[in-house]
Formats: C-alpha cells, structure tokens, sequence
C-alpha cells in the first residue's frame, strides 16, 4: 500500500484550476450511450477508476468503446446489442456503477453476474434490489439478497410507481433505467429531490420523460438516439479546493467550469452560511446542466447547524465540510446524515477517527456528528481507509498543520481524482 508525506504547512493558495470532470455524468454518459443507437461522443470524460468500471462492464457487454485520453465514443446497436457476457462483471468500488446497471440489467432478457471489491461488497444492493424484484426481476446474492456478489435474471419487467425509503439518486436512476426497458409508465416519487443528471441526459438522448417537482415518470420501450456528451467539472471534486482556499492564508481561487446544477450546489450554500467569501458566475447550460466558474477567498468561518433537505446535495461534500467546521468560530452540528454510513467507509466513523487522531475535537451521532470550531490541528500518521474522499480531505488539513502528515493508501483518490496532487501543486506554486 503506497503512502505520502503531506508538508505543506502555511502556504497560501491561487490562480484558476479546472478540475476533472463530473463522476456521476461521465457515468450515466457511457451508460447511456451503450443503450441508444448510433454514436456517442463524451468529452472531458472522467478518467478516474470507478468511471473506467462502467466503461469496462459495457465493453464485457459487447459494446464498441473506445477512449482517448478524456473522449471517449460509443457506438452500439441500442439495448438489443447488450449481450450476456461469459465473465462475472468487476464494478470496482463503484457504488453508482452498481445500482444504475442493476437498473439496466433487470430490463434485458439475460443473466448477468455482479462483484466488487471488499468496500462495495458491504454495500447495501437491497435499495435498489427490492424495487426491481418488485418490477419481476430476478436478483439474489450474499446475505439474503442485499449484498454482492449478485445475480440478475432480467426481463419481462412490469412498470411500478416506487417511494424510495433511502434519499438516493442511484436507486432513483436504477428505477427508471429499469422503467426505460418495461412495458408502460414507471413512476418514482421522491421525498427529497436527489441530482437530477438521469432526468436531464435521459431527455437529451432523446427519451420521453416528465419531471414534475419530485415526480419522474418515464415510458417504457423507448428509443434512445446516440448524442454528444460535454461532461462539467465535478463541483464534488472542486469542493476540496474551495474549502482549501477558505481557510488557507491570503488565498484566493478561481475553479472554471464547474457543473452547478442545483442538486448539487449544495457546497455553495454551507460555505455562504458559515461566511465564507464565495462569488459564482454561471456561463452556460449545456444538456440541462448549468456550468460556471466559483471563486473563494480565504475567510473567517463561523459555524452553521446543517441539516434536512440539503443533506442530500452535499452527501460527497460532508467530509470536508466537517474540516472546514474544525476551523470555524463555535459548534456545527451535521444532522439527518445518515446515508454517511453506507458509502466507500462508513465516513461518520472514518471522518471522526481521522479529524480526532489530527487533534480536532468532533463527536459522532447516529446521524451526523458536532464538531467544536477553532482548533489548532496537529500532524500525525493517518490512513484513507481505502475511501477517496477521506484521503483528500487529509491532504487539506495537512496545509493547515505545521508538522507532516502520513496519508497511508493514498492510491484510492484515483477513484474521483486521478490528478487531484498535480492541481493542489499548480495552486500552491501559484501563491509563491
Ligand atoms: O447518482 C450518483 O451519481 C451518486 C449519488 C450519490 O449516492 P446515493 O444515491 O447513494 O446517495 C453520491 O453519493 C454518489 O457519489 C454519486
Ligand atoms: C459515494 C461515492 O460514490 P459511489 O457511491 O459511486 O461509490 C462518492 O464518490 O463519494
């Protein structure tokens, strides 16, 4: 397992960076572009390892990928093209890989075998499962169902109108992909709005569905027609600078092209009410999805109770919110945060293990954890625990320690973030 000496201590940040593009975009564009007929061409692609799972399990499908650097093309025959491949299907770490094509598999007329690694293997499959058995698919796996491995016998689907439990854009999408490749008009209600990027690429391939405030209702045996695909910056990844940038001396940042769909935005708004100096300037709208440039300057943070609807628009952001809330004057408390536990790591005990061994004092709760503002932070030998957003948010605090930092199995930000040191380097030298 590889491990870095964080030393970056007191250095200011600047210039303008543009980061990756978004996951959960580049996903659902290979995906979607597997199912429609015709070509496909997705720019600034995420070349980050869950993405590449997705890539790899629709070429085990049988599906004409190729990529280039940050393009990639698609060309396929349309859902009748998916074939049954004769390997089980590798979705990494990837829980987004996993619930969207057990979406896509429940609809075709096949078998098809699921694993991951030891992280998505503890992940709950029984949110997105459930549904689609309830749609007639057949699923089974380890632990009564729920877990992977799993096996999905498809097809022959009936439409279902579904209420998620669990505030998921996952098995929100899951449903509709499923919804997509069934007879009739399947429904998914939900309570809170999750990130909406299913809806609005399903529309611009070309498919016939209604959004009405949390109602999604999409038809059945529809064509999807092959498009081009301009994939925004991952405002979850810029999230780690824009914190950085706040609470690092005389800095001041500009991230461009940022995707700021307001399902996702959610950072902005926590950094505006903890009085963080945030500007945004939206540029264009591409596919639905609104992109623009954010800028910070370094600021004085005070603390904020964050909790309710905007949870699930910061679900990614909540790790480094919680460092932010480290350095702010007074309590924050994070509430009705409990999905927190079903992702890579259980990131309420992985971010409050870590934060406590750097010196911060951050109580955990069933649901979220307090976090007392104005600590000095100290250095120390600390690990990832194998969960990308963990790791990143080490290497931040590390700007704000005077000791070094030991980040053990650092390998696993090359899930989000291939390139993510390269750009803190590009801000740090910036500032000299
Ligand atoms: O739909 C997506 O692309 C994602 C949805 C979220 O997960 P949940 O749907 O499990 O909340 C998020 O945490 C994940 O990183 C990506
Ligand atoms: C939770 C995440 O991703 P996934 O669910 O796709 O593994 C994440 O990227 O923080």
């Amino acid at each position: 397992m590889s491990h870095k000496v964080l030393a970056f201590q007191n250095q200011k940040l600047s210039g303008k960076i543009r980061v990756p593009g978004d996951k959960s975009i580049s996903h659902r564009a290979v995906m979607f572009g597997a199912l429609a007929e015709g070509k496909t061409t997705i720019t600034n692609f995420l070349v980050g390892e869950d993405c590449l799972s997705t890539i790899g399990a629709f070429q085990s499908m049988g599906v004409a990928i190729q990529r280039e650097q940050h393009t990639v093309r698609i060309e396929s025959a349309g859902f009748e093209g998916l074939k049954e491949p004769v390997e089980p299907i590798n979705l990494g770490n990837s829980g987004t890989t996993a619930r969207l094509l057990m979406g896509i598999l429940a609809g075709l007329p096949h078998h098809y075998t699921l694993y991951g690694d030891a992280s998505l293997s503890k992940r709950p499959m029984d949110r997105i499962a459930d549904p689609l058995r309830e749609m007639g698919a057949k699923i089974d796996g380890r632990n009564n169902g729920r877990l992977l491995p799993m096996s999905v016998r498809g097809g022959g689907l009936s439409p279902i109108t579904f209420y998620p439990a669990v505030k998921s854009a996952q098995v929100k999408s899951g449903v509709l992909l499923a919804g997509l490749l069934t007879d009739g008009e399947t429904i998914v209600v939900e309570e809170t709005k999750t990130r909406d990027h299913t809806e609005n690429m399903l529309k611009a391939f070309g498919a016939d569905l209604t959004v009405e405030g949390n109602k999604v209702t999409v038809r059945g045996n529809q064509t999807l027609r092959g498009c081009e695909i301009e994939v925004p910056g991952d405002i979850s990844s810029a999230a780690f600078f824009l914190v950085a940038a706040a609470i690092a001396p005389d800095s001041e940042i500009t991230i461009e092209n940022v995707g700021l769909n307001p399902t996702r935005t959610g950072i902005i708004d926590v950094l505006e009410l903890m009085g963080v100096s945030i500007s945004v300037k939206e540029k264009k709208n591409i596919g639905g999805e609104p992109i623009g440039d954010i800028t910070v300057h370094s600021s004085e943070p005070k603390a904020a109770v964050i909790e309710g609807d905007i949870i699930p628009r910061i679900i990614d952001e909540i790790p480094i919110i919680a460092l932010l809330a480290t350095q702010a004057k007074g309590q924050t408390v994070i509430k009705d945060a409990e999905e927190l536990r079903f992702k890579e790591t259980d990131r309420i005990d992985s971010v409050v293990k870590t934060l406590t061994k750097l010196g911060a004092s951050i109580t955990p709760t069933t649901d979220g954890m307090v976090i007392e503002g104005g600590t000095s932070l100290n250095g120390g030998v600390t690990e990832s625990f194998g969960d990308h957003r963990i790791g990143m948010m080490i290497a931040i605090a590390s700007l704000l320690i005077d000791d070094k930092v030991e980040l053990h199995d650092d390998e696993c930000i090359n899930i989000s973030y291939p390139t993510f040191f390269e750009d803190l380097h590009k801000l740090l030298n910036e500032g000299q």
